[in-house]
């Protein structure tokens, strides 16, 4: 797609995504996130692994990407072969001001957590629509198909609204990479965004939801703001 064709909301994600590139140096393993704001980024690494002769592998969270990177040409290793994870570079739903996020939307965040868990460093990319003060929901959670009846009955106790999700090019239920269900759930408010995320994680089936909050320490967020990207954070 030529540049003139982006919308203004894709035009921020390339700022996001382009900038994101930049950290990325000779040798270094990346963690390659899922979503259209990642996207540039991998576009770039490419860009950059022709121009520059930039040597690195990613590990890519989602088929998707997986997809995406086969097609551009970059090199890509799986978790079981590298020790750590130099830099990740993945999008997010909502952004708070403590830098803790919503993640899910692509059905991608259980892959997402394990890559993030396993980085020294990471960068998230977004346009300004994602930041807020705080995090409102929906919060995507992956479930163990056979643990649908319980998990619904333990967030309803919890209260707020629940939806399986569903396919748009698919009857029935939404099947993640994992082969699992995913659940968008709207918690009447997140008054404290670990501690929600350690009691949905914690409900048996659950196999993790969307809230990250505790990576904020090693995350930087990159904004693709209109007079250029704002860095928050390290
Ligand atoms: O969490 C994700 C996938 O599970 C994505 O990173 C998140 O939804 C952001 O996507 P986009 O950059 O397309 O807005």
């Amino acid at each position: 797609m030529s540049n003139t064709e982006l919308s203004l909301q894709d035009k921020a994600k390339q700022r996001a995504g382009f900038k994101a590139a930049e950290y990325i140096s000779n040798g270094m393993i990346v963690g390659l996130g899922t979503g259209s704001t990642v996207a540039f980024t991998m576009a770039r690494l490419k860009e950059r692994i022709s121009a520059e002769r930039l040597s690195i592998y990613g590990v890519p969270t989602s088929l998707q990407t997986m997809m995406r990177t086969g097609a551009l040409g970059i090199p890509l290793v799986g978790l079981e072969q590298v020790q750590t994870i130099d830099i990740t570079i993945d999008g997010a739903d909502q952004i708070d001001s403590e830098l803790r996020l919503i993640k899910g939307r692509g059905a991608a965040h259980v892959r997402e957590r394990i890559i993030a868990d396993a980085s020294k460093r990471i960068i998230i990319v977004a346009d300004p629509s994602k930041l807020c003060a705080d995090l409102t929901g929906p919060i995507p959670i992956e479930i163990v198909p056979f643990s649908l009846p319980h998990v619904l009955n333990r967030l309803n106790q919890m209260g707020g609204t629940i939806q399986v999700r569903e396919g748009v090019k698919k009857d029935g239920p939404v099947i993640s990479d994992n082969g699992n269900i995913i659940l968008d759930y709207q918690p009447i408010t997140i008054l404290d965004p670990m501690q929600l995320e350690t009691v949905i994680n914690m409900i048996p089936g659950v196999v993790c939801c969307g809230i990250f909050a505790e990576f904020t320490h090693k995350t930087t967020v990159i904004i693709g703001e209109e007079n250029g990207p704002r860095i928050i954070g390290l």
